[in-house]
């Protein structure tokens, strides 16, 4: 059997909250073994954005990014993000190192042809594009690698990557070599049969549910996007997918995504 390799995911509502934040890292320092971090912080750039005069713009959950838009999410996400994880995970006690797609080539992406809709510098994922030997070393180094949104093209373009992509196709290129468990750590404590009631998580969720409660708009906005990264990735050998509170990690209440 192989090792046990664990994905865990944070987006932009944790991010955020400078507190919260370091309490999920806390929390992730006293997961064991193998580990890789990767963060988003869509609502931090959202804000940053306005700041400077910028509206937002979001279609089916994926940012417009144009020049501007890029220079601003990369030094947001590959920079003030990114390091300060790192910083608070190196306070928490874990060796941890920042990349973007660019570092190492580690994810290397293809700018989204401009149909119907045209998002900019916006990167679609392949999972043979991500050099898993190179993650491996790192691994192996007892290093925790933390990804953040940015990626590459291979011709010197950097592109905006939504992070649940991210982090759903790291899995799946990992899956050979490891027994992946992909994390999605939110702010509620699972997928929930009423948004509004924190008591309602889903223990076990499975394509023929989440099919019904998406038809009755149960299940709605970004957690769409985040079920169908999870139903790929356990289409693909990731072995086990968890939605979860990100500061209850280490506590029993979450939602388990089952293929049947
Ligand atoms: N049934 C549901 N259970 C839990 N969250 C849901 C549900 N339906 C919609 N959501 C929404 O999905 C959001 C999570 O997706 P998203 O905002 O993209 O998170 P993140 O930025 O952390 O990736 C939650 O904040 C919640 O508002
Ligand atoms: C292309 C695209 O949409 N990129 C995302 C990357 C950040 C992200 O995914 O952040 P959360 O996980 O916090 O939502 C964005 O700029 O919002």
């Amino acid at each position: 059997m192989s090792e046990v390799l664990k994905i865990f995911k944070i987006g932009g509502g944790i991010i955020d909250d400078p507190d919260q934040l370091r309490f999920f890292l806390g929390e992730l320092a006293r997961v064991g073994g193998k580990k890789i971090l990767v963060h988003g912080g869509g609502k931090g750039a959202n804000e940053l954005l306005a700041s400077l005069g910028m509206l937002p713009n979001m279609i089916n959950g994926r940012r417009i990014t144009d020049a501007v838009t890029l220079d601003v999410v990369t030094m947001f996400y590959a920079g003030k993000t990114n390091k300060q994880i790192v910083a608070l995970l190196q306070q928490a006690g874990v060796n941890a190192l920042g990349l973007s797609g660019a570092d190492g080539n580690v994810i290397r992406a293809s700018k989204r042809p401009v149909g119907e809709v045209d998002y900019g510098f916006v990167g679609d994922l392949q999972k043979q594009n991500i050099h898993t030997d190179f993650i491996e070393l790192l691994l192996g180094g007892n290093l925790m690698p933390v990804f953040c949104a940015i990626t590459h093209d291979g011709h010197g373009q950097l592109l905006n990557t939504n992070a649940d992509t991210i982090a759903s196709t790291l899995a799946r290129a990992l899956a050979g070599r490891y027994q992946v468990e992909l994390h999605f750590c939110f702010e509620k404590d699972g997928v929930l049969a009423d948004v509004n009631d924190e008591s309602s998580v889903i223990p076990q969720i499975t394509p023929t549910l989440y099919a019904a409660l998406k038809a009755r708009g149960t299940i709605a906005a970004g957690m769409l996007p985040k079920l169908d990264n999870a139903f790929a990735a356990l289409d693909e050998g990731v072995a086990k997918v968890i939605i979860e509170n990100a500061l209850k990690i280490n506590e029993p209440v979450k939602t388990i995504v089952c293929r049947a």
